[in-house]
């Protein structure tokens, strides 16, 4: 399988070598040449293989090869053997036209293990066989950070700086990720949002030279590794349903931020699993929300929300979403980036938006509405959803006709985002992982927003 970029300055490249350059050199992002198609009997067969038997046959299409089959057996096995849930990605239902896809039973207690505990496997594996320096370097408003910080720490060969800005994470997040102590972790708390964060780890990718000198490995969702597990569990839930007689109309909702969740059940519907609608959900942080309904791409204000990890502006993989909107025409998304630099925003034209229209349709949550969703399934069904979760489901709701099921994304556990149960009056116990945080010393450095000071706490550490 060979992965170009978006831009299509980076020509056909190997999956070893995509996860490996994470952001494309050339500014823009890996996608495989050609998506993978699934046929109906291959769904079929699919239909009763365990979470890790499918995540083994649909990796395989992706890597072709470039890893013996039995070691990547080892790694899906290693991988989801951490998870506390022997489904791996449980679906519970909560009546006849929803359910809740668990994606939060690995060790962070958030959907970003699915794809983290297999990324950091593959890095280790990655700097074993071909003796590669693995310098990590991500961005996170709190759970990818934790997550890949778990994936890889106290791992040979590998070192991981997380930039997370400063208090503007939930208290579990900021702790799950700064009481680790291992010596090849750095937590740089920065002064200012995810946004700048993100820019600033971005543009140090960007500088190719830099990147390569000091050998930097993305684990945020502009890794195509990311998205391709990501895409394992839209599967999984569709034959869970399948398998409990659920025939019919199948939408996923899903809450959204940086675009890659959702981006992965686009990909999956492109590969042939029939999924019907898939409902995009924002916060009050509602960039995508406005793209879907008007067809215009402008950061707004950024709010604080109730729900932290979707405080997100600028969304990484929207440009996987344009390359596919625009024909998979690489030169035309090369001039779409260079306008948008110049112009802060991208508008589509009626045709385009059509199109987007009958990919996605979308919703927006405002706080008052997410805390009273958080309360509502609580009182009804004994079910506590995460403020996140909330969103997902708050839009499924809007979208879901008599003859439709929507599986909504459940992407943690509510226990991350106690700060927001709270302001329902809903009391939970912690699980003892998360309680047993709160005694634990602390591990971080402050810093400004700028490039340079960044720079220079990176050139320490690597
Ligand atoms: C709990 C939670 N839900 C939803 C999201 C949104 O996912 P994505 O950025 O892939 O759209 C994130 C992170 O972005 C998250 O941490
Ligand atoms: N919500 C994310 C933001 C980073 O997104 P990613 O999927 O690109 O890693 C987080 O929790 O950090």
């Amino acid at each position: 399988m060979d992965y170009i970029s978006t831009r299509g300055k980076v020509g056909a490249i190997g999956f070893i070598d995509a996860v490996m350059m994470g952001l494309a050199d050339d500014g823009g992002l890996l996608v495989p040449k050609h998506i993978p198609q699934v046929s109906a009997d291959t769904l079929k067969q699919w239909q009763q293989l365990s979470y890790q038997e499918l995540a083994l046959e649909v990796f395989s299409l992706y890597i072709d090869g470039e890893i013996p089959r039995e070691d990547l057996k080892q790694l899906v096995d290693d991988s989801y053997g951490t998870f506390r849930d022997a489904e791996v990605t449980p679906v519970r239902s909560i009546n006849n036209h929803l359910h809740i896809l668990e994606l939060f039973h690995g060790p962070t207690f958030a959907f970003k293990d699915v794809a983290l505990q297999f990324l950091g496997n593959l890095y280790s594996y990655i700097s074993r066989k071909n003796n590669s320096i693995i310098h990590i370097l991500g961005a996170t408003s709190g759970d990818t950070g934790a997550s890949a910080i778990e994936g890889v720490r106290g791992k040979e060969g590998i070192r991981i700086c997380i930039l997370h800005p400063h208090q503007k994470v939930s208290k579990v997040q900021e702790l799950q990720m700064t009481t680790v102590d291992d010596a090849n972790v750095l937590n740089l708390s920065v002064e200012g949002n995810f946004d700048d964060c993100q820019r600033i780890i971005k543009e140090l990718f960007a500088d190719v030279e830099f990147k390569h000198r000091y050998h930097l490995r993305a684990i945020n969702s502009i890794n195509i590794a990311r998205i391709l597990a990501q895409t394992v569990y839209y599967f999984y839930a569709y034959f869970q349903l399948a398998n409990q007689g659920q025939a019919g109309k199948v939408n996923f909702s899903v809450p959204t931020g940086n675009f890659g969740d959702i981006f992965a059940g686009y990909l999956a519907k492109r590969m042939g699993l029939p999924i019907h609608k898939l409902i995009l959900a924002t916060n009050e942080n509602n960039i995508l929300e406005r793209f879907v309904r008007e067809g215009v791409y402008q950061p707004g204000e950024f709010h604080s929300t109730y729900s932290p990890s979707m405080d997100i502006q600028v969304a990484s993989n929207f440009e996987r979403y344009l390359y596919y909107l625009h024909g998979e025409d690489a030169q035309a998304i090369s001039a779409i980036m260079d306008q948008y630099k110049v112009d802060g925003n991208i508008v589509i034209p009626a045709d385009k938006l059509a199109t987007v229209q009958a990919d996605f349709v979308a919703y927006g949550v405002q706080g008052e509405e997410c805390l009273r969703t958080i309360s509502k399934y609580y009182d009804s069904n004994a079910y506590l959803l995460d403020p996140h979760t909330a969103c997902g489901v708050a839009a499924a709701e809007q979208f879901t006709s008599e003859d439709e099921v929507t599986v909504a994304l459940s992407t943690a556990h509510p226990a991350k985002f106690d700060e927001a149960i709270r302001l329902v009056n809903i009391e939970q116990t912690p699980p003892p992982q998360i309680e047993a945080l709160f005694d634990k010393p602390q591990f971080q450095t402050l810093v400004g927003g700028s490039n340079s000071e960044i720079v220079e706490q990176l050139v320490k550490f690597y």
